[in-house]
């Protein structure tokens, strides 16, 4: 049987500093070396001090991922060396003396399956390697200490997926509920990466490390998945190793042979003491957070009468989501959730585009009226959306700009059909044996105005014209 278990390491936002000194957490907005100081660099003297809101984000997401929350958490020195890991050490969590890093075993529902969680820790980053040169004579490796010390949480899992479809959709969920609690920006470049441990049949496990992308990880579990097999039929024995996901070549290659948790010679870390978790703290933790997806998707189904599949959708991406809640009425509820789905979600569908994206709530909101009341067709309206994601104006002024509202004028509307009734005798004929056949008709009118004519009204005044009920 195949045995494919994962740890994900996701970057926490919207935090002030990192996790044990007060350099900026948001190292991006550095140039190169600049969000340092004695402590994340690990010069001899200089000692940690945690971040507390680090610890509650953490214990956020232990909740929502149903795992148990110590009462005490205690941190451990990860001892390892490499270039991007200036003090030699990680500091990190571990379970070795019960329960003590941030978050115990826990589970998610994937479909129908159960993923358990094994426990989540609390960890620092390390710095960023940067490879210059292009021929293996002249490359050079920089390294950049801005990342080094940031705020990490690693999710281990049991080794619970069979396949790597279930490991994307995992993935996918767990991004989901991340962002969902405002701890996380899984689209932001490196914000989450993953190690994934495969092995087949009882055999050893093989674990591919640090991969980047949801996509890449996916496919590094087939092709290992493969490889294994592929050794395992011709009776070559699978070693434990490291491997890392070459994604060039779109395969796995062998880093070193697997480090057993002696050759860390993990030890507590002890310029950091034991941190109690106040169960008040806990209480009032999970009182303050989001609603979560599933119960935001049953809302909008039971409260709003939006079909499942819409509100599956909306309720899974928190951009979207949060759009929907500054924006709706209990009227417009349906009409919004529609617009989001079928046509904002093509407009704005990456990063760059969100944050360019010139749409507010009250856009949305006005749009949303604007077709109920009749002021601009269904159709119409996405060409406005466009305009109104592209130039941030009001509705009002790009319906009169590019003269998108509804012909909505009884006069204006009646010259037109009459003048439809005299080109189409026959249809007009037969609209009056058969008034289902009028359609055929507002359609005629809908042309002529392209697309533009109020519907009910339409309808309305060819009936009346024709001499129909
Ligand atoms: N037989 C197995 N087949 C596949 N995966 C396994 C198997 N046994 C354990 N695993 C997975 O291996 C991972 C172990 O992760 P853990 O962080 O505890 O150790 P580690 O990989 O040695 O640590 P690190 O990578 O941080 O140095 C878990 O995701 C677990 O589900
Ligand atoms: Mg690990
Ligand atoms: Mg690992």
């Amino acid at each position: 049987m195949t045995m494919i278990g994962l740890e994900i390491h996701c970057q926490l936002t919207n935090l002030q500093s990192k996790l044990f000194c007060s350099c900026k957490a948001n190292y991006r907005e550095f140039e190169i070396n600049e969000n340092i100081c004695p402590i994340c660099m690990g010069l001899p003297g200089s000692l940690p001090r945690l971040n507390k809101e680090a610890v509650k984000k953490a214990t956020i997401i232990a909740m929502a991922l149903n795992c148990s929350t110590p009462e005490k958490i205690a941190f451990f020195r990860k001892n390892y060396f490499y270039p991007d890991l200036p003090k030699n050490f990680q500091i990190t969590q571990l379970n070795i003396y019960g329960d003590t890093s941030v978050g115990g075993s826990g589970s998610i529902m994937i479909g129908d399956k159960k993923i358990r969680i094994t426990r989540i820790q609390l960890e620092e980053d390390p710095g960023r390697l940067i490879y210059e040169g292009s021929s293996s004579k002249n490359q050079i490796t920089l390294v950049d200490y801005n990342r080094a010390g940031t705020p990490l949480v690693e999710i281990v899992t049991e080794p619970d997926f069979e396949t790597p479809k279930e490991v994307r959709d995992f993935l996918n969920i767990l991004s989901d509920i991340l962002e969902n609690l405002g701890v996380a920006d899984p689209s932001l470049e490196g914000a989450m990466r993953a190690d994934a441990n495969v092995s087949i049949k009882g055999g050893k496990k093989v674990e591919i490390k640090n991969i980047g992308s949801f996509h890449d990880l996916e496919k590094a579990v087939h092709f290992e998945i493969t490889r294994q097999e592929s050794l395992s039929s011709r009776d070559i024995p699978i070693m434990q190793e490291t491997r890392h996901w070459d994604d060039r070549r779109k395969i796995t290659v062998s880093s070193r042979s697997k480090e057993e948790e002696l050759d860390y010679r993990y030890f507590l870390e002890g310029d950091i003491p034991w941190v109690k978790i106040d169960p008040q703290i806990q209480q009032q933790l999970k009182l303050e957070m989001p609603e979560s997806i599933s119960s935001k998707k049953e809302r909008y189904v039971s409260k709003y009468n939006i079909p499942a599949q819409v509100a599956d959708v909306l309720s899974s991406d928190k951009f979207y989501s949060d759009l929907f809640e500054k924006s709706h009425t209990e009227k417009t509820a349906k009409e919004i959730a529609n617009i989001i789905t079928t046509d904002l979600m093509g407009l704005v569908d990456t990063r760059e585009k969100r944050e360019s994206s010139k749409l507010t709530a009250t856009h949305l909101k006005e749009l949303a009226e604007s077709i109920q009341s009749g002021q601009i067709s269904r159709n119409s309206s996405k060409n406005a959306l466009y305009e109104i994601v592209k130039t941030g104006k009001e509705l009002s002024v790009i319906i009169s700009e590019l003269d998108l509202g509804n012909v909505s004028d009884a006069s204006e509307l009646t010259d037109i059909i009459k003048q439809i009734i005299s080109e189409e005798s026959q249809a007009v004929e037969q609209a009056k044996s058969n008034p289902q056949t009028i359609n055929y008709l507002v359609g005629k009118v809908m042309q002529k105005t392209k697309g533009k004519a109020d519907p009910t009204l339409t309808l309305n005044l060819l009936k009346k014209e024709i001499g129909i009920q």
